[in-house]
């Protein structure tokens, strides 16, 4: 088993709500014994307790680790009684937009191993992706630690600046809501142009899942991909001319739109 350390000592998951619990749910598929989770929240759903984890129950003294997954305008009510747990011996996981690992520090104290983490709710799926970087005191056996945990729910880089960590947000944190949003948007159109809604969505959907799983598994480039749809003076060619429009097409919108979360979450750091 992987994570014997975190069987033995035990997990806190404060907040267990769409990302925490999504987390967990990877984590146990993974091999964490549901008996060493402990569940932080005030209002738990019932899968929790029906799978011997337990809930809102009293704290282990040093758990193996504590991920942190509530909204950053909860972290001031949910932090301070994790700083007994700040010795050093626990690792500190927060998955929370735009709250700094100086922020946490302030917290947990100057001792405590903590790591940023910025997944997606592909996660839910096993098919995420998770960016982290880790404090001065997070060495490399914690980062280890961390990416094996995360890695039950995607894939995991690692950041070489905490200040990355905006724009990465900006683009696959944020990023599931964007293709969703681009299915609703291919659905609406389908339908402008005479078909029906179940047919759209379901066009919408596989077209975009396929498209999806061919540029990541596929050798060529995503402009390849593109370009292998495209004949000359066809169909594509028509659509692409508007998406690709670099004045107000899809570039600009994208740059808007990445931009703005990644302000947003500059802005959240800021408190
Ligand atoms: N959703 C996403 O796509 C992503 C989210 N994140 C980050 O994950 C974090 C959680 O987001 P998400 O899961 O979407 O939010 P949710 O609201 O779904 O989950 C947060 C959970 O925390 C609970 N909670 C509130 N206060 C406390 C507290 N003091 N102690 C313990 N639990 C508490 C909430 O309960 P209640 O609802 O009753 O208040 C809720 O169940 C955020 O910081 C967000 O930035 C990161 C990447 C992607
Ligand atoms: O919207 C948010 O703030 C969170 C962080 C990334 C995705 N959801």
């Amino acid at each position: 088993m992987e994570f014997e350390d975190v069987a033995r000592r035990g997990l806190v998951l404060i907040g267990c709500g769409k990302m925490g619990s999504a987390m967990l749910r990877g984590w146990i598929d993974g091999g964490v014994p549901p008996e060493a989770v402990w569940v932080r929240d005030p209002s738990p759903a019932p899968w929790l307790s029906e799978a011997g984890i337990r809930v809102n129950a009293p704290l282990p003294e040093t758990p193996a680790v504590v991920l942190i997954a509530v909204k950053p305008q909860m972290m001031t009510e949910a932090l301070p009684d994790l700083a007994a747990m700040g010795g050093g011996a626990t690792l500190f996981i927060s998955v929370a937009a735009g709250t700094s690992l100086a922020t946490f520090e302030r917290h947990l104290g100057s001792k405590a191993p903590i790591i940023r983490a910025m997944p997606n709710t592909p996660a839910a799926i096993g098919q995420g992706i998770t960016a982290m970087i880790g404090n001065d005191r997070a060495g490399e056996g914690h980062l280890d630690l961390a990416e094996k945990l995360l890695r039950a729910i995607g894939e995991v880089v690692r950041l070489e600046a905490e200040e990355q960590m905006d724009a990465v947000t900006g683009l696959s944190g944020s990023g599931p809501a964007y293709v969703f949003h681009m299915i609703e948007c291919m659905t609406a159109a389908g339908v402008a142009q005479g078909l029906s809604e179940e047919l759209a969505l379901e066009l919408a959907k596989i077209t975009v899942a396929g498209a999806g799983a061919l540029a990541r598994s596929a050798e060529e480039s995503p402009a390849i991909l593109r370009e292998n749809v495209t004949s000359p003076n066809g169909t594509t060619q028509a659509g692409l001319k508007q998406l690709m429009n670099k004045e107000n097409g899809l570039p600009p919108l994208m740059i808007r739109t990445i931009g703005a979360a990644a302000e947003r979450s500059r802005e959240l750091s800021r408190g």
